[in-house]
């Protein structure tokens, strides 16, 4: 197996309305990490997972939809918890429906994205595309 894998940051402010996260039950701000790996059984016929400049603007566009944005008020994350995981999820899920219709999206095999909030802590997602 292959793999490409890009990063870039953002930033959000939001809230987690549940007893277990303590503080961070208040709206609070955070700068995320976002680490996306595209995966691949063979590579293309440029001997690539996929272009690097295309993976990025692809991770750009889907990130702009949440940067500087209050999580609490977006309109995907209504009536839902904007947990590192849940983020995670939400870019993978994203990047593939930009990604599912060109020809090197159709080959990949998956697409994982690590989410760091901080150099200890951080959360990933990995959505399984070869079905
Ligand atoms: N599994 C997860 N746990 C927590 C998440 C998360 O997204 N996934 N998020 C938070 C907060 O948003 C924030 O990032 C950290 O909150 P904070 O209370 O400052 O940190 P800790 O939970 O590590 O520390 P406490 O001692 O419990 O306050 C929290 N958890």
């Amino acid at each position: 197996m292959f793999s490409l894998t890009i990063r870039r940051h953002f930033m959000i402010a939001h809230s987690l309305p549940r007893e277990v996260f303590g503080p961070a039950q208040a709206l609070h701000g955070a700068t995320f990490v976002a680490e996306v790996t595209f995966r691949r059984r063979a590579l293309n016929e440029d001997a690539i997972v996929l272009d690097i400049g295309a993976a990025g603007g692809i991770l750009e566009e889907v990130l702009a939809g949440l940067n500087y944005t209050n999580l609490d008020e977006h309109p995907d994350f209504a009536g839902k918890l904007s947990t590192t995981e849940a983020l995670a999820e939400y870019i993978a899920r994203t990047v593939a429906g930009r990604i599912k219709d060109d020809a090197d999206g159709r080959e990949l095999a998956g697409i994982d994205v690590t989410l760091r909030e901080n150099p200890d802590a951080w959360a990933s997602y990995a959505l399984d595309l070869s079905a």
